[in-house]
């Protein structure tokens, strides 16, 4: 039997399995996926913010999301915005997503990363990314980007040569379906 008739006796699915599977999602999807992933931990009624902290062999270092710090208790620290005492409201608690993926690093540090973020840095959190050596952000929505805060974020970026650039999504949604897999046969059942 040669060859041909060989791969005519194979079934559809033998032969799909022969080359490389098409629909995989790309590193920066993957990036930017795993960032909203995290955000997803966080108990910010208002805004949730994910980041993940990529180095240039395409390893991840470091993640996180907006949350409280350490000991203080996400059930006892307040969550409201516009309260009468800024010391009620959650702007001098939450530690920003940002932060939270640099200093949650797991390697010796961030030196030539990038980061990937669903909200553009605010001005704290640009400092932290300079001076971490981080050298490239990737954000999703820069929806405050009229505000000062954030203008300085840019000021500061382009002053210490990091380079920053919109994500563009090519999928609208990323799905995780847990029972998504046909484990008896191991390939997606869609
Ligand atoms: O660079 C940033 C800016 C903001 N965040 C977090 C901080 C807060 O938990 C929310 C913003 O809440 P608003 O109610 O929209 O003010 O986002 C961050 O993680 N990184
Ligand atoms: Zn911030």
């Amino acid at each position: 039997m040669d060859l041909t008739e060989e791969t005519k006796n194979m079934s559809i699915n033998d032969q799909n399995l022969q080359t490389k599977r098409s629909g995989y999602i790309d590193w920066q999807e993957y990036f930017m996926a795993t960032a909203f992933l995290a955000a997803k931990r966080s108990k910010d009624p208002s805004f949730q913010v994910g980041a993940c902290v990529v180095n240039r062999d395409n390893k991840i270092v470091g993640i996180g999301y907006n949350g409280m710090p350490i000991g203080c208790d996400d059930d006892e620290f307040p969550w409201g915005k516009n309260t009468p005492s800024p010391l009620d409201s959650k702007y001098l608690y939450v530690c920003h997503a940002e932060m939270n993926a640099i200093v949650n690093k797991n390697s010796a540090d961030v030196k030539d990363c990038i980061i990937y973020v669903g909200l553009f840095p605010c001005n704290e959190c640009a400092k932290i990314i300079i001076q971490s050596g981080i050298t490239e952000v990737v954000y999703l929505s820069d929806k405050n980007g009229h505000k000062p805060t954030y203008i300085a974020s840019k000021r500061m970026f382009d002053a210490a040569g990091v380079k920053y650039w919109q994500f563009k999504p090519k999928n609208d949604k990323i799905v995780i379906n847990f029972t998504g897999i046909d484990w008896e046969n191991m390939s997606p059942s869609k």
